[in-house]
């Protein structure tokens, strides 16, 4: 599902930093890899990366078979929208939208009958727990009750690739357990990647593999994580 071979970046500036060179990562549809290392390695930036966000300076990447390098902005950004889901830290759950319309997001901009769509993004709530919340408005929402609707969004289109950055950062041990697990589920059901970054053992450890990004390489740890 995401193949990304000799991945090469270097940061710019008067002293260029080489982050990661001949970088390999092959992720199975379904499958969630946990990504770690040291604060400053480069991990957010992979994940940039990956989504075609920041350009590399070399190797290739495919998403569901389709290579991302070479790709305009236009159809980048269009392959991003299908074929992407995201998660991060800070949930991006817009405040001036009730939950459904928030969870609906991706498919209005995938043009998406409206009807279709909200009836898509209740059924999405409704599989993360927060059945009866559609109609709510975002600040009467708990930060693990945000995660779940920020985890119905990057779903609720069938994405192959699903990217998370630090997802379960500021919850609760108890809350994170629950949104990894939720996480997890549903990548699985949907038979999306799933590319997880984290400096959070637990969460690392519950994934399929763990690969700490060191040496400008990922190397396989799950045996020790
Ligand atoms: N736009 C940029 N221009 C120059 N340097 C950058 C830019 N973005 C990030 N960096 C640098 O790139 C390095 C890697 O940053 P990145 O955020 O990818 O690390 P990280 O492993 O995700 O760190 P953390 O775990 O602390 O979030 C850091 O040294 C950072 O200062």
């Amino acid at each position: 599902m995401l193949e990304a071979r000799a991945l090469r970046k270097t940061l710019p500036g008067t002293s260029p930093r080489v982050l990661f060179d001949d970088l390999e990562l092959q992720v199975a549809g379904g499958e969630c890899v946990a990504i770690v290392g040291e604060s400053g390695v480069g991990k957010s930036t992979l994940l940039n990366c990956l989504a075609g966000l920041e350009p590399l300076d070399g190797g290739h990447i495919e998403v569901g078979g389709r290579r991302i390098d070479g790709l305009d902005d236009d159809a980048m950004a269009r392959l991003r929208r299908e074929a992407y889901g995201f998660v991060f830290q800070a949930f991006h759950i817009l405040p001036h939208l009730t939950l459904a319309q928030n969870v609906a997001l991706p498919l209005w901009l995938l043009k998406q009958d409206d009807r279709r769509a909200d009836e898509r993004a209740r059924s999405m709530l409704a599989r993360v727990g927060l059945h009866g919340r559609a109609d709510d408005a975002p600040h009467t929402l708990s930060g693990g009750e945000l995660q779940r609707v920020a985890i119905a969004r990057a779903l609720v289109h069938g994405p192959r690739l699903v990217l998370a950055d630090e997802p379960t950062g500021n919850l609760d041990p108890a809350r994170a357990n629950e949104v990894l697990d939720l996480l997890l589920d549903q990548l699985r059901a949907s038979g999306a990647a799933g590319v997880l970054v984290t400096h959070s053992r637990m969460a690392a450890q519950r994934a399929d593999r763990v690969l700490e990004l060191g040496q400008l390489r990922l190397m396989d740890i799950t045996e020790h994580a």
